[in-house]
């Protein structure tokens, strides 16, 4: 379980978010949606400790998360994040494997048992065929997947995930988040993940919260969150919903965006 008591946070004196309370119970996946700069990212870093919250708390199951040391966070959430530069000219299954530094002594050696770990992650994502590059010359997207591996091979119970999709062909967006779904599901593992496409939060979350300039503007599940209304308000755009069948929505903006006469 993860939660946030009254977290706040600025960057200097520019506050970029404001009184943030939410819980997210195991084998839940929790979309966070908000327009550019509402502060997703920066709430995805405080609840790893990449940044120290300015206010309030964040507690992993009712342990503050000031108490822990950098391992026990390490062993407890993994991330996956935004951007993935280039590093040294690895392997990929050799940066799969680095999720298992936590549990691993002091520069100790990672153990089959570790390479196994990593393989199956790769195999569970359909990457498997990836292992043997190099991590510098693969694309985006398959690097967005192998991160994704290196996650699920740390086997921690909580992982963040900011903006999983970006870089995504079609295909790939609707496995990745599958396989998260499915991830959540059979290890009930807690999952946080940033994203900016309605639809695909829509047809794959269990819960969303909506940030708007720093601030919770909704949180509840996703059927009843997932309003045109809500939308509306969120992203500043008259949305209307389709229905699609089973229960789910299409999200769309009401007028064409950008449209021109000619
Ligand atoms: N290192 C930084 N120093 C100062 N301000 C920052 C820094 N990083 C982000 N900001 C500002 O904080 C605000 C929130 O940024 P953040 O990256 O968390 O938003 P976001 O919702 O993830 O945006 P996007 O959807 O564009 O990725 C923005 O106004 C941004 O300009």
């Amino acid at each position: 379980m993860l939660s946030c008591r009254q977290l706040g946070f600025s960057y200097g004196a520019v506050p970029v978010l404001k009184d943030i309370c939410f819980t997210v119970e195991k084998g839940r996946f929790c979309v966070v949606l908000g327009r550019n700069g509402s502060g997703k990212t920066t709430l995805i870093h405080c609840l790893n400790r990449i940044l120290h919250p300015t206010q309030g708390q964040v507690f992993i199951n009712d342990k503050d998360m000031t108490s822990l040391s950098r391992n026990e966070i390490a062993r407890t959430v993994s991330l996956v994040p935004q951007e993935h530069m280039e590093i040294f000219p690895f392997r990929v299954i050799d940066v799969v494997v680095m999720a298992r530094a936590p549990f691993l002594g002091t520069a100790a050696a990672p153990k089959p048992g570790d390479y196994k770990m990593a393989e199956d992650a790769l195999k569970q994502l359909h990457a498997f065929h990836l292992a043997d590059k190099n991590f510098n010359r693969i694309s985006g997207g398959e690097r967005q997947i192998v991160l994704l591996a290196r996650a699920i091979a740390q086997n921690a119970r909580i992982m963040l995930l900011d903006e999983p999709t970006n870089h995504l062909d079609f295909n790939n967006q609707y496995h990745l988040l599958s396989a998260i779904k499915e991830l959540c599901r059979s290890t009930d593992l807690c999952i946080v993940a940033s994203m900016h496409d309605p639809n695909l939060a829509s047809l794959f979350a269990d819960e969303i919260i909506m940030l708007k300039n720093g601030r919770i503007l909704y949180h509840g599940p996703n059927q009843k969150v997932m309003t045109p209304q809500n939308i509306s308000a969120l992203y500043d755009v008259d949305t209307r919903a389709i229905p699609i069948g089973d229960r789910k929505q299409l999200f769309l903006p009401k007028q064409k965006m950008g449209s021109s006469d000619t």
